[in-house]
């Protein structure tokens, strides 16, 4: 699959607003603040990276992005729509994949994905025919009758993607998803995704892979114990260096021992 037109159709914007903003998130966990202060403005039809190290507050705040945790203090809009005071109408315009959400795993993926479209009011005909569109884009074709429970970890991934993406949300908040996914499927995600945005989509992405979000994304935000580091277009935060460098800059822990003695045989 290359240069594919998006597969499924993003509703035309009725807004001008940006896709995501957030201004003064906050969150703790008991006496952990995982979230401090935070602003971020995603711009619509933008597809933006969120980077940061292993416990940076990123899954906490795209789970208060997307209605899934309630934020302590601060404001969330999605396209101009407040996420906490309309929670039913911000859902319609966002599909979500959860980083260590449960799904319904007693359902085939078939069902799963279809479920997800009823679930959003969509006829059936239509949930039918993008749900085989979606299971044949991911290569899940065959796994389409096949209980999510017995799915590998890479398969689990794919069918969340499906189940984020039959509603045609205009708003795309993706953690973590190219995570145990195999190099294939995850380019005919890369171009899933590209041809979403040119569709006039938006995507948010989280990763640890300076790389992949080098190439892939035109916008990234750097978080680092909970707060903002950098963020802007990803030639603006990378300030002529590669993006691993500038995000090891920002957020520093590099250690330059080789570790204990006694992990060396020789
Ligand atoms: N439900 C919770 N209860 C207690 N602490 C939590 C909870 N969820 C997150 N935290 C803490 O909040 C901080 C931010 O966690 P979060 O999962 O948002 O980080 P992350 O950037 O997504 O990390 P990773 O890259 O490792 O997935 C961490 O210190 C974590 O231990």
């Amino acid at each position: 699959m290359t240069e594919a037109d998006p597969v499924i159709p993003v509703p035309p914007p009725t807004t001008s607003a940006p896709a995501l903003r957030i201004a003064g998130l906050r969150k703790s966990f008991g006496d952990k603040i995982a979230v401090e202060n935070l602003d971020l403005t995603v711009p619509s039809g933008s597809f933006y990276g969120l980077v940061g190290p292993n416990g940076a507050g990123k899954t906490t705040t795209l789970s208060m992005a997307t209605g899934l945790l309630r934020p302590d203090a601060g404001t969330i809009e999605i396209l101009g729509t407040d996420v906490w005071r309309d929670t039913v109408t911000a859902k319609s315009l966002v599909g979500v994949l959860s980083d260590g959400v449960a799904l319904f795993d007693r359902l085939t993926g078939e069902q799963l994905v279809t479920y997800h479209g009823l679930l959003h009011g969509m006829d059936r005909e239509t949930v039918a025919q993008r749900t085989a569109d979606l299971l044949e884009l991911l290569d899940l074709q065959e796994a389409g009758g096949i209980l999510v429970v017995d799915y590998s970890a890479g398969m689990t991934k794919k069918i969340a993607l499906a189940s984020a993406l039959v509603h045609a949300p205009r708003l795309l908040v993706l953690d973590e998803p190219f995570e145990s996914v195999d190099p294939v499927s995850a380019a005919n995600i890369r171009d899933l995704l590209a041809g979403y945005v040119r569709g006039g989509g938006t995507v948010i992405v989280s990763s640890h892979s300076m790389d992949l979000v080098q190439r892939m994304c035109d916008h990234v935000a750097v978080i680092g114990s909970g707060r903002l580091l950098a963020a802007g277009t990803t030639d603006e935060v990378r300030a002529g260096s590669t993006l691993e460098d500038r995000f090891v800059e920002l957020v520093g822990g590099r250690h330059t021992t080789e570790g204990p003695a006694w992990l060396h045989t020789s």
